[in-house]
């Protein structure tokens, strides 16, 4: 299934904080192959000890990224069990979570924000492609590889991190907390996570990089957000009235009405078009 790690061939650094029932650090593994040393920059995911009883989600989480590669999916070097201990080893992405990175106030173009969505939509057309479901899209799990510099015109480069232990082992209170990621019809029935619900999250991902990562629906409690739902409330829409159409495509109730990959991809193009139209316009006018 993939590469087991030992762990002597693990170094712990710096705690870099936690995901759901799990700590991250960075750290680095040593391999020898042909009589030399090789240490690599790892981030380690170590599975909280009280959660050990998931560990088939968290190493189903981490195969899931192992079996298939792709530019835009995190690479998974292996696992490493150590008694109680269960560690996933990923590569080290330089910049991290996207969340954490918007929120540290980088002002980013229009163009990188669409670049970035592009590039999470061509992630999920090739897992729609691979019949593979993620479960778990969000700026949190986007990680940035190169931040890309818009004055000189290189742009960003992303990668879908794991999905982490299955939303279908995790509490009703942490899969409500994940509204408005979280589609509806998982609320209902966690078995029922499909290709369609992570649609639903790119939408709610979409949104919150178009607002420098501010958290949709920050601190509302469990039970607004519940209600939420429950009277089929939309997040606010953009200005931008194409974004905001896209959006709330894909955050459609019924599942079946969510745009496919292609379409989410061809819709994202036009916005890239009409976008640099608008800033022609502009350069024109102002020159
Ligand atoms: N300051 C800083 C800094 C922090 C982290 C990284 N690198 C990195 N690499 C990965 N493979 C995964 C993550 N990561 C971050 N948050 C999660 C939890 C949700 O998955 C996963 N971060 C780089 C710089």
């Amino acid at each position: 299934q993939f590469h087991m790690i030992k762990y002597k061939d693990l170094k712990w650094e710096e705690s870099l904080g936690q995901g759901s029932f799990t700590r991250i650090f960075k750290g680095s593994k040593t391999d020898v192959h042909d009589g030399e040393k090789h240490v690599t920059e790892v981030l380690l995911k170590e599975l909280d000890v009280v959660h050990k009883n998931c560990w088939e989600s968290f190493f189903e989480a981490a195969s899931l990224m192992s079996q298939i590669s792709h530019k835009h999916l995190l690479l998974v070097y292996g696992v490493s069990v150590h008694g109680v201990k269960n560690i996933m080893v990923q590569e080290f992405v330089k910049y991290g979570a996207l969340d954490l990175y918007l929120k540290r106030g980088r002002s980013v173009s229009v163009s990188w924000k669409l670049d970035v969505a592009k590039q999470l939509a061509s992630a999920l057309n090739f897992l729609e492609e691979k019949n593979i479901v993620h479960g778990n899209i969000c700026t949190k799990n986007l990680l940035l590889a190169r931040e890309g510099d818009t004055s000189q015109g290189s742009s960003p480069f992303v990668k879908l991190s794991d999905p982490g232990v299955s939303v279908t082992m995790l509490g009703k209170d942490v899969i409500l907390d994940r509204i408005p990621w979280v589609a509806p019809e998982v609320l209902e029935a966690p078995e029922n996570l499909t290709m369609e619900c992570d649609k639903w999250s790119f939408g709610a991902t979409v949104w919150e990089i178009f607002n420098n990562g501010n958290a949709p629906l920050r601190g509302w409690d469990l039970k607004r957000k519940r209600q939420f739902y429950e009277s089929f409330q939309q997040l606010p829409p953009s200005q931008w009235t194409e974004l905001a159409d896209l959006i709330s495509q894909c955050m459609e109730y019924q599942s079946a009405f969510r745009p496919s990959c292609r379409s989410i991809i061809r819709q994202l193009n036009s916005l890239i078009t009409s976008g640099n139209k608008a800033m022609m316009h502009c350069l024109f006018f102002v020159v």
